[in-house]
């Protein structure tokens, strides 16, 4: 019977049917943000407008920003231009966003919401944990997503897209066009993560490793500066939902044991996303402050 079962198994079917509920990844290509580079190229008019809009409150306006620049230092600012839309609420507000990506961005947040849910269900398990632990924990609620736009650097060995670094969240969902320039970093080699159509790469984050207990582990990783481009990426950053701020977290009780104590001390997440706002991506991440 069960062998019948497996001969009967048709993956393509399976991932078919999963893209046409449009939970799959099929519908965050289809909501078309990654063909939006137009919002990063406007009129010098229309971004000053929009900067003064005092309704984007959850909206940063892409500016190339070089003020981490010492001249004294031999510090390079990140060849990209980034559109950061922080969505707190399952349905966001329209007029916080800028109009030129209002429609994708709204429709692809509700994809990455339904696919978040899904993955943390599905990250529950391998830790041994009810499938609605993670997301009772509200881990699904609350997310921001970052559009990168890098374009072609003429001098690509003099800079970097991002800074090598681990995402400081719970959990980043990432979607690429087919400019390469992403690397992870194993074993103390730089690996490409060639961008696959209709494919998003999976990043665990630093606060999921620290309250997993170091059962998942983050990952480094970096964009280079290529000569072609542009090269477009969307992540999406989910960190805890912004009502949890006050609250203290650390490794989930069940996960700890006398025999595999906790390995991180507990934080409150106001602090701890303090210490990432506020530090240079590339120095010490701010799960190094809670290890014990
Ligand atoms: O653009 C990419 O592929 C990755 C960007 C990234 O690592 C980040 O925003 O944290
Ligand atoms: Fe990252």
């Amino acid at each position: 019977m069960a062998a019948e079962t497996l001969m009967n198994y048709d993956r393509a079917k399976e991932l078919k049917d999963f893209d046409d509920t449009k939970a799959g990844v099929k519908g965050l290509i289809d909501s078309g943000i990654v063909n939006t580079p137009k919002m990063f190229i406007r009129p010098a008019e229309e971004l000053a407008e929009e900067q003064i809009n005092p309704c984007q409150k959850n909206t940063e306006v892409p500016t190339i920003d070089l003020s981490n620049i010492q001249e004294s230092s031999r510090q390079t600012a990140d060849w990209r231009d980034s559109l950061n839309l922080s969505v707190q609420d399952s349905d966001p507000d329209p007029s916080e966003m800028p109009a030129v990506c209002r429609k994708p961005a709204i429709e692809y947040s509700q994809y990455i919401k339904n696919l978040g849910e899904t993955l943390f269900e599905l990250l529950s398990e391998p830790l041994g944990l009810e499938p609605y632990h993670l997301g009772s924990m509200g881990c699904t609620k609350g997310f921001s997503t970052v559009c990168h736009y890098y374009p072609a650097c003429p001098q690509p060995e003099l800079t970097l897209g991002v800074k090598k670094h681990a995402d400081p969240g719970l959990l980043t969902l990432l979607l690429q066009n087919e400019i390469s320039g992403l690397q992870i970093l194993h074993e103390g080699q730089w690996f490409d993560v060639q961008p696959i159509r209709g494919g998003l790469v999976v990043n665990i984050g630093d606060l999921l490793q620290m309250i997993s207990n170091d059962k998942f582990k983050s990952v480094k990783h970096r964009v280079l500066a290529t000569p072609i481009g542009p090269r477009i990426s969307v992540g999406c950053f989910f960190s805890g939902h912004a009502s949890l701020l006050d609250q203290p977290f650390g490794p989930i009780k069940e996960l700890t044991s006398e025999a595999n104590p906790p390995r991180y001390k507990e934080a409150v997440l106001k602090e701890y996303i303090a210490k990432f706002v506020f530090g240079a991506l590339d120095k010490k991440p701010p799960i190094d402050h809670y290890k014990i």
